[in-house]
């Protein structure tokens, strides 16, 4: 038997039915049509093929018209394309919206802080950032979808899965980050609303940018804000986590 292999997102644009993908694996072991006709059909006859089912149909359409849209979208992907000059502002932004700073910014601090609420909140924040992290490589690491074919690969320090787009990291971080900071912090409105502003359009540059296709960064913005509440159930205090917090007190006296 010959076997194709694809992607989950090319097998969808690829397969009759949905019964006939794996999610779970790459490369996905696709077979292709048998070559001789199956025992019962006349010899030199094709078998039939099974016509893909409406949904499949359906999720195709939608899947080609996210490449279509977010190429379209795709304005800064390199120095040459129509807004090629806000390239640099743009990636300005990826970095405000990456997992290093936002990481390095909470460990830092984290040591500086003098207060036990101030501690709580950034420790909480530290495990969020970490979660997020293992949860998108996890989600990466099983979709493998790739990124748009127009994306420069000149980002600020990657992990391997960063090769893959779906979903945004940058989306997922933002969007957690942003419900997190609506309800950990005392902010005046103006900032309140600053703070979505950053978590917006850092998914839009994504796309702008050529880094994703609108589907990485809508999933990515659904995932962020669960988990949130992932966060939220499982919140760090010296009540639900004595132990860490004693550790704590202990390393900083
Ligand atoms: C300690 C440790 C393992 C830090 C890793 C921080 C890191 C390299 C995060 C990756 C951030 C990144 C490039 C995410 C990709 O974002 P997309 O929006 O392009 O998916």
């Amino acid at each position: 038997m010959r076997l194709q292999k694809y992607n989950t997102f090319e097998a969808l644009l690829v397969s009759d039915t949905f019964e006939n993908l794996t999610f779970s694996c790459f490369p996905l072991q696709h077979p292709a049509p048998p070559q001789t006709s199956p025992a019962g059909s006349p010899a030199g006859r094709a078998a039939p093929v099974p016509s893909p089912s409406c949904a499949a149909v359906a999720f195709r359409s939608l899947l080609a018209a996210d490449l279509r849209f977010s190429r379209q979208l795709g304005v800064c992907a390199g120095e040459r394309s129509a807004w090629g000059s806000a390239r640099p502002l743009l990636r300005l932004l990826e970095v405000s919206g990456h997992g290093v700073p936002w990481l390095a910014g909470t460990l830092y601090g984290l040591g500086r802080s003098e207060s036990p609420a101030g501690r709580e909140v950034l420790l909480n924040l530290l495990f969020a950032l970490v979660l997020d992290l293992v949860l998108v490589a996890m989600v990466k690491g099983l979709v493998r979808r790739r990124r748009p074919t127009h994306n420069k690969m000149d980002m600020f320090v990657t992990i391997s899965v960063d090769k893959y787009s779906f979903p945004s990291g940058h989306a997922t971080r933002a969007a957690m980050v942003c419900r997190f900071v609506l309800h950990h912090l005392v902010l005046a409105i103006p900032l309140r609303v600053l703070v979505v502003l950053w978590a917006i359009i850092v998914g839009i540059s994504r796309v702008m940018l050529g880094r994703h296709n609108v589907s990485d960064v809508a999933f990515g913005f659904i995932m962020g804000y669960m988990q949130y509440n992932v966060v939220k159930y499982f919140w760090l205090s010296p009540l639900s986590a004595p132990a860490l917090f004693a550790v704590w007190n202990q390393w900083n006296q």
